[in-house]
């Protein structure tokens, strides 16, 4: 056994996880596998270590009474008074955290093993495990190295090499099931899983004690966050992000500014807590949802009065809510008599009011010191948000509505009527497509149109091939080729006579059946345009589909550009940033592979899947919300009518009016050949290579790992 591996004598300081973590990289690259390992687990430890030292001793000098001070300032004293019982409080403060450290860590040891900005961001994306696991392998010890291995996956999930390795792992005889545990997501995210799980089987009793361990393990979480914020590292970064905007002015302004920055550290901790490792967004709204599924789950069970210390809890947060107010009332009926001992739970009463507190002098410093704040928090109350900040709040969401939460799937009632008309049915909706806004209705095309459609794809490409103008490969895989066209394009075939009229004109009767369908379900309020109309065939090119690992669509977003290492996507060119819902109409299925895919924005775990068929219409919105690639087609051909809308008029598809008033005219203007002409514009992530580095290659399904 390597010397690491033994349990570190108790008491022993740590030593500097910089440090450790510096040596334990260089044994690493001299291929000294037990010393690496002994390092690289000595630096996790230590740096764990002193993340509880600070937090422990924040504890104990804030409760620590302030017994060396001095009596508070009778009433004639001066105005000023305040400041010397400021000043020593502080420095008593300082003193008896100092004091702390060197009792836990020996003198100076706080300060002394402070961890320096790389590493700590290197310890953020777990990169030990990363070099760990490689390190444990070697030494054939395969079940830490699976373990060790998944930690980095966890929070990496976009990492190739890792999730090749992590293949090789399962293949192994020497691997067990069990041995890809996470050894860093604090628990209570198996916690909150678990009971939400329960809840979701209607198994309220067995949820209890999951939810509510969930709900006091992140608030002991953010409680270690915010004990970070007032560590030397915090105070290093302000440091880094001052340089260059000068000083700070004298000694008031610059206690203001670090105590700003204090609190703005603080405010960040629920959002942290909130955000699975590997994801980059937390949880909305994390611990009001808690504290509405425990409201739930008492309730289910007949806990009364925890029932209601639980709603009495949310409402803290979100007093006006009606369905929140409603059950109070019926729990006060049921039980009587006001019963004097009952109120909020006292945790998240202290966490509310400390937020509150925060967020007012945070707001105060914006106002009147020029500093920013970003709210995590959609509760705060708006009489505590600045007039002008409220107003440019306001206005941003008018002006940007794709910035807000993912809209919520809305009630049926507004297009029932209008599938029901149309002979088209809602085959999955959100829920059932695990997504926000996504649907997939059938019915939207006859086998007969889709013939006729087919045919127009086939002529038109063999149009295409008289006029030198051959089928070319696709832009997102050499194993296949590609044919595209427009409306226009098709309206002028038509009147070349190098395709029927009808399907042209089919074509574009089908983009409006989509539109006004889309418009109906997604947008009743808005009216939706076309902006882009694309009939589009996929062939797989025979003999050379053996072992293909790509896609024949990578994964990406239709809006923005999406970025799978953070998981955010930039609505930016060269992203078509005014597409606001995305539709694909199928028109057959004698192909092989070609299944449409939705994933996470980590662009890796599919979340949904859809077979293609004839009149199959997956309609969603475009942005981050529905990543989403196409799997190969491995054989025969696959034809679908791509349709993006816009809500922004001045986007409308101009080319589609043109076609209209092409078919309307005579017939077969014979002499020009306009296919040569006209190659019509590139499918959509031609322009985006970035996309097709990043997301390339296949994903893997979460729940085969
Ligand atoms: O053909 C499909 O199913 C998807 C195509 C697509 O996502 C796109 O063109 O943006
Ligand atoms: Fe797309």
């Amino acid at each position: 056994e390597p010397p690491g591996l033994a349990p570190p004598s108790p008491g022993a300081p740590p030593q500097a996880p910089d440090l450790l973590y510096a040596d334990g990289l260089r044994a690493y690259a001299a291929g000294a596998w037990a010393p690496a390992v002994a390092l690289l687990r000595e630096a996790l430890r230590s740096r764990a270590a002193l993340g509880r030292v600070r937090r422990d001793c924040g504890a104990h000098c804030a409760a620590e009474p302030g017994v060396s001070l001095p009596a508070a300032p009778g009433p004639d004293s001066g105005p000023g008074a305040w400041e010397p019982l400021l000043l020593r409080a502080a420095l008593r403060r300082a003193e008896c955290l100092t004091q702390c450290g060197a009792r836990r860590l020996g003198p100076g040891g706080a300060a002394r093993l402070r961890v320096g900005s790389a590493v700590r961001d290197a310890f953020r994306r777990r990169e030990p495990y990363n070099y760990l696991q490689r390190a444990y392998y070697q030494l054939k010890k395969l079940d830490l190295a699976a373990a060790a291995a998944h930690t980095f996956f966890v929070a990496n999930p976009a990492h190739l090499q890792m999730r090749e390795d992590m293949a090789k792992y399962r293949r192994m005889s020497g691997v067990r099931p069990q041995s890809f545990r996470d050894l860093e997501t604090p628990p209570y995210w198996a916690a909150f899983d678990t009971g939400l799980e329960h809840l979701g089987r209607q198994e309220a009793g067995l949820a209890l004690p999951w939810l509510e361990e969930a709900l006091q393990e992140s608030l002991a979480q953010v409680e270690s966050c915010r004990a970070g914020c007032e560590g030397p590292e915090e105070q290093e970064r302000e440091a880094e992000e001052e340089e260059g905007t000068g000083s700070q002015g004298g000694l008031y302004e610059a206690i203001a500014g670090h105590w700003t920055r204090v609190l703005q550290c603080r405010q960040r901790c629920v959002g942290d807590v909130a955000t699975r490792p590997g994801r980059s967004l937390p949880v909305p709204d994390f611990l009001p949802t808690q504290l509405r599924r425990l409201h739930e789950a008492h309730a289910q069970v007949g806990n009364l009065s925890q029932a209601m210390e639980n709603v009495l809890s949310f409402l803290l947060f979100y007093p006006e809510d009606e369905a929140a107010k409603t059950a109070l009332d019926r729990y006060q009926a049921q039980l009587g008599e006001p019963r004097p001992g009952l109120g909020p739970r006292e945790d998240i009463q202290r966490f509310v009011l400390r937020s509150l507190g925060e967020k007012r002098q945070l707001y105060y410093a914006v106002e009147h010191l020029g500093a920013s704040f970003k709210d995590p928090d959609p509760w705060t109350p708006a009489a505590f948000i600045p007039e002008a900040l409220r107003e440019k709040l306001r206005e941003d969401q008018e002006k940007r509505p794709w910035d807000d939460e993912p809209p919520q799937p809305k009630p049926l009632t507004h297009w029932k009527d209008v599938l029901l008309m149309e002979g088209v049915t809602l085959t999955q909706d959100a829920r059932q497509l695990n997504g926000s806004e996504r649907a997939v209705l059938d019915g939207l095309l006859t086998p007969a149109e889709c013939g006729v459609l087919l045919q127009l794809a086939k002529d038109a490409a063999e149009a295409g091939a008289r006029s030198g103008y051959r089928g070319r490969r696709s832009p997102h895989t050499p194993h296949e080729r590609f044919e595209g066209l427009t409306v226009l394009k098709a309206a002028q075939l038509a009147r070349a006579g190098a395709v029927g009229s009808q399907g042209a004109q089919l074509l574009l009767e089908v983009s409006e059946r989509v539109r006004s369908l889309t418009q109906a379900y997604f947008s009743p309020d808005r009216p939706l345009h076309l902006s882009f109309t694309h009939l589009v065939c996929r062939s797989a090119i025979e003999g050379e589909q053996a072992q293909r690992m790509d896609l024949s669509h990578p994964v990406h977003a239709d809006n923005c550009v999406l970025d799978p290492d953070t998981g955010e996507c930039w609505r930016e060119p060269p992203a078509y940033t005014y597409r606001d819902y995305s539709g694909l109409l199928y028109l057959n299925d004698d192909f092989q592979g070609g299944d449409l895919f939705f994933t996470e924005p980590n662009a890796l775990t599919v979340t949904a899947q859809v077979r293609p068929r004839c009149g199959r219409l997956v309609a969603f919105s475009s942005g981050v919300e529905n990543p989403h690639g196409v799997w190969a087609v491995t054989r025969g051909r696959r034809c679908a009518l791509a349709l993006w809308h816009t809500w922004a008029p001045e986007h409308r598809e101009q080319e589609w009016m043109e076609a209209k008033e092409l078919l309307r005219g005579p017939e077969k203007d014979e002499g020009e050949d306009v296919a040569s002409r006209d190659p019509g514009p590139e499918p959509p992530s031609r322009r985006l290579p970035r996309l097709q580095d990043k997301a390339g290659k296949p994903p893997r399904i979460r729940e085969e790992l």
